[in-house]
């Protein structure tokens, strides 16, 4: 299948909605187990990660961060946060401590006065939401470019890890010079991997 990122958006926003909140949970706890193999593999210390929205169907991040948690107790997670007015992302802390609120689209963002700002060049991998990716690594999101703003500004040997529910499509005809490709997408039934 060979699509547009907006014809493989629609295809996979529709792909999504048909999951059950039980099938999300199911198939987050075993892209939970693909993805430890990746970080201790990979010795990743520090790791940012989209909160995924339920109201999405997006892969559930909260569960993973939960799961992953008591296999790898020295890992510090972070989140980001929308600046608002901008297509930018700032980046915080996220533990136990971190208080959440709903932004106008639906997904959880730290709260600005009470989180503790996350230095962006320590980050070792970022966890990528992405709605569409393709055999070669390339994504598509819901089309702010928040990603490949926030991507561009991480050290080049942040590895970029993509979370799908779904196996990749042929090719994105339509790939800027702005996109940036995954190095791993894990889905609930394998690993695809770019970082050779
Ligand atoms: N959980 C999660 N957080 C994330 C992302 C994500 O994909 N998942 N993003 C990944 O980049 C950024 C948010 N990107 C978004 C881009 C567009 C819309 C959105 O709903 N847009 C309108 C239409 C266009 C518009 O009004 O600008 C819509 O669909 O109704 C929402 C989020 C940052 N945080
Ligand atoms: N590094 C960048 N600097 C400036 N503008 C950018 C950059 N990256 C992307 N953009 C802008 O963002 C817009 C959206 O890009 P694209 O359609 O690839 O989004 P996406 O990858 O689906 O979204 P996201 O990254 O939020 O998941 C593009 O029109 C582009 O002009």
């Amino acid at each position: 299948m060979i699509l547009t990122k907006q014809q493989s958006r629609v295809f996979f926003l529709e792909e999504r909605a048909k999951l059950t909140p039980a099938e999300t949970e199911h198939l987050s706890r075993l892209i939970a187990g693909r993805l430890f193999h990746i970080l201790t593999e990979r010795s990743v210390r520090y790791l940012h990660s989209f909160l995924g929205a339920d109201s999405r169907q997006e892969v559930d991040t909260r569960l993973l961060r939960q799961l992953l948690q008591t296999k790898i107790p020295a890992l510090d997670w972070a989140t980001p946060r929308i600046i608002p007015g901008t297509r930018r992302m700032e980046h915080y802390v996220w533990d136990d401590t971190t208080v959440f609120s709903v932004n106008r689209w639906g997904i959880d963002e730290p709260d600005a006065s009470s989180a503790q700002i996350f230095d962006l060049r320590s980050i070792d991998a970022v966890l990528v939401p992405l709605l569409a990716y393709d055999r070669q690594g390339n994504r598509a999101g819901y089309g702010g470019g928040y990603y490949d703003r926030f991507l561009a500004e991480c050290r080049s040997d942040t590895l970029k890890i993509g979370l799908s529910f779904f196996e990749p499509i042929d090719a994105i005809s339509d790939v800027n010079a702005w996109d940036i490709r995954l190095d791993f997408c894990v889905t609930p039934f394998a690993v695809h991997r770019w970082d050779y």
